[in-house]
């Protein structure tokens, strides 16, 4: 079982250029939960998944992973980077552009934060990265620069690197988006395995079928607000609002 911890996001508030993209959004997700966030085109899902680990600072509201708030030290001022290093190192991002270190090889990839900032020897971090290709279904083929790999492949080793820093929580951003359609499942296959494994994980994702297989919870954003939050079956079967049904029949109508 990973190590897991709660995240809590209350009355979260974010404006770019005076343009309010996320709106006292309250967010609770419990240890071992999946969470998917869905909805339109900018309506402000990554900005929400994005502000979890402070890569944009939210303008009001606080987050907090395991009780402790990130980005804001117990004093009120904003973490210094040490501080703000150390929470986010429990959590994992896999973005929807992979975003691998070009020049090094999937090992290196997966080996560099361990051997760099958890201080792990090179022998510990190969053994641990090794375990987590093969969880990834990256197998063998260790010593591949990124260019020459599919997009299905640099996804699977992305979601390792994450995993080497043993987060307590993923985060993950459209991580098929990217993909050719036949590459989407192997990808998803993944996260779904890390679902059973009792990870605590917040999705954001345009694949319906998938989020009503693995979440816990679905949380649903309208330009920015929050406007409904249920269980997969009650979401998908009997939504609240217009809205949702609305999004629900252009997305996916065979559901
Ligand atoms: N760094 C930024 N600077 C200015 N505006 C931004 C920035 N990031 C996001 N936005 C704007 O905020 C709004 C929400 O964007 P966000 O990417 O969170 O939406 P989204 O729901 O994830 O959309 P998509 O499904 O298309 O990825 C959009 O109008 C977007 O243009």
């Amino acid at each position: 079982m990973p190590e897991t911890a709660a995240v809590s996001i209350r009355n979260l508030s974010k404006s770019f250029d005076g343009i309010e993209v996320l709106r006292d959004v309250s967010l609770e997700v419990q240890p071992g939960e999946v969470v998917s966030i869905l909805g339109s085109s900018g309506s402000g899902k990554s900005t929400l998944l994005r502000c979890i680990n402070w890569l944009e600072q939210p303008d009001r509201g606080d987050i907090r992973i395991d009780g402790d708030r990130i980005g804001v030290s117990d004093t009120g001022k904003p973490m210094s980077r040490r501080e703000l290093a150390g929470m986010r190192a429990r959590l994992g991002m896999v973005f929807q552009g992979f975003n691998l270190w070009p020049h090094l090889s999937v090992l290196r990839n997966v080996t560099e934060a361990p051997i760099h900032v958890q201080g792990l020897s090179k022998a510990e971090a190969e053994e641990r990265a090794m375990a987590l290709l093969e969880k990834s279904r990256h197998g063998r083929q260790t010593r591949a620069v990124p260019h020459t790999l599919s997009g299905g492949q640099k996804q699977r080793v992305a979601i390792a690197r994450a995993l080497a820093m043993q987060p307590k929580v993923m985060l993950f951003d459209e991580p098929t988006s990217a993909l050719d359609p036949e590459l989407v499942g192997e990808v998803l296959g993944v996260i779904k395995d890390l679902s059973k494994e009792g990870y605590t994980m917040v999705l954001v994702t345009h694949e319906m079928e998938f989020a009503r297989a693995v979440s816990d919870q679905v949380v649903f954003l309208d330009k920015g607000i929050i406007i409904e939050k249920s269980h997969p079956s009650e979401f998908f079967e009997n939504p609240k609002t217009d809205r949702v049904r609305r999004f629900l029949e252009l997305e996916a109508p065979a559901v």
